[in-house]
């Protein structure tokens, strides 16, 4: 694990955050605009130095009490909003001063990072000629090359317009799936933190409002994020079987399987799925002469209101009726949960169609397949 406190004041601005973050996967600092997400990077990476601050990744404690290891002696990779490639060199000599940066023993060799992020074909090009999202591709592998012992990425993809973002996401969900390094991903933007995270630190005005891994975050009735309007859950399982006639796959997950379009083999390999709160409709019996094809069993949580007078009621379901099933959320109208009669503990029957599950984490040979289905969506 890795274990972060930093207090201290810059300029006006009162920081006064602690946290862990995950020794292997992907740690999101998530919160509004200036509530210190980049200071707090700064920080872990030496750049910013405040006096009561601790920092252990691992075995290693690079700032605790007067200890203080200075930047040039920490193994951490940068990745920040826009890309600074060095402009005279190609993008091979790029890499390969990431490589000659190196510290410690080698965590990730050339040949699986250039493979990882699709980086061979831009090999001899300069710099200047690549796009933002190719740009930010040849950064982050040589970010990687220098075989940081800590990945931190500042806004990754915020510099980018949407199509190029689409377009680096798969490459981030490869590695993310591929790599055991630690990676700090500062994010505002919730859709990349739902595809890339397992951990979500939510900071509020310097300070730690929650931690946790994602799922349960996002579906916490105390926390903000359940009132979002674009409200999705995170669930992540094993492809089971793929029926490549009709293009689909199944994914089992704790309490239930999911039909999702896209043949996503290989069985066995784990899979994440986005279930739009919206796209989620209960009923208590399994529906007939339909077309949708997941009607799973669930129980109900609880259900909250949204605020301000919304008609719309926010229901925290678990798959199947034993425990430990995924958490699924739904958003439907409260005139629905009025009508119907639903109570919590109540067992219902979760509809969620196939064509509403975008974006589960592909390996990159699934990704064309999968944005076929997307394109024909209802
Ligand atoms: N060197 C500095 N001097 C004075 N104030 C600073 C300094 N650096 C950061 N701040 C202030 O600290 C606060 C937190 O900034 P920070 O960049 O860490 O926020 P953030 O959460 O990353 O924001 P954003 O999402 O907009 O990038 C802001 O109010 C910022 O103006």
């Amino acid at each position: 694990m890795i274990h972060a406190s930093f207090k201290g004041r810059i300029g006006g601005f009162v920081l006064d955050a602690e946290f862990e973050a995950l020794g292997h996967g992907v740690t999101a600092l998530f919160g509004p605009s200036g509530c210190g997400k980049t200071t707090v990077l700064r920080c872990m990476a030496g750049l910013t130095r405040l006096p009561d601050g601790q920092l252990t990744v691992g075995a290693k404690t690079w700032q605790a009490g007067r200890k203080f290891t200075p930047i040039h002696r920490r193994a951490v990779g940068y990745v920040f909003q826009e890309a600074s490639l060095f402009a005279h060199l190609s993008v091979r000599d790029n890499l390969c001063y990431g490589l000659k940066r190196a510290k410690g023993p080698l965590r990730v060799g050339e040949e699986e990072v250039v493979s990882l992020l699709g980086i061979a074909p831009l090999f001899e090009r300069p710099t200047a000629t690549l796009s933002g999202g190719e740009r930010q591709r040849v950064a982050i592998g040589r970010a990687l090359l220098s075989q940081p012992e800590l990945l931190l990425m500042d806004e990754p993809l915020s510099a980018l317009d949407r199509l190029s973002r689409e377009e680096i996401l798969p490459y981030l969900e490869r590695l993310h799936a591929r790599l055991e390094m630690p990676v700090i991903l500062v994010s505002h933007d919730m859709t990349e933190v739902e595809r890339l995270a397992d951990r979500l630190v939510l900071m509020e005005r310097g300070r730690v409002r929650a931690e946790g891994p994602l799922a349960p975050m996002l579906a916490d009735p105390d926390l903000p994020l359940i009132h979002r309007p674009d409200l999705a859950s995170v669930l992540e399982g094993e492809v089971v079987a793929v029926d490549d006639a009709y293009g689909l796959s199944q994914i089992a997950v704790p309490g239930g399987v999911i039909v999702v379009p896209g043949r996503l083999g290989p069985a066995g390999a784990r899979r994440r799925m986005r279930i739009p709160a919206a796209d989620v409709s209960l009923g208590r019996n399994p529906p007939s002469d339909t077309t949708i094809l997941n009607a799973l069993p669930a129980t109900i949580l609880s259900a909250e209101p949204e605020p301000n007078g919304s008609p719309l009621i926010t229901v925290r379901l678990k798959l199947g009726r034993e425990t430990g099933g995924a958490l699924l959320l739904a958003r439907i109208s409260r005139k629905s949960w009025d009508s119907l009669g639903f109570a919590p503990g109540e067992p219902i029957v979760a509809r969620l169609k196939a064509t509403s599950l975008s974006h589960p984490s592909t390996s990159m040979e699934t990704a064309p397949d999968w944005q076929e289905d997307d394109d024909v969506r209802d």
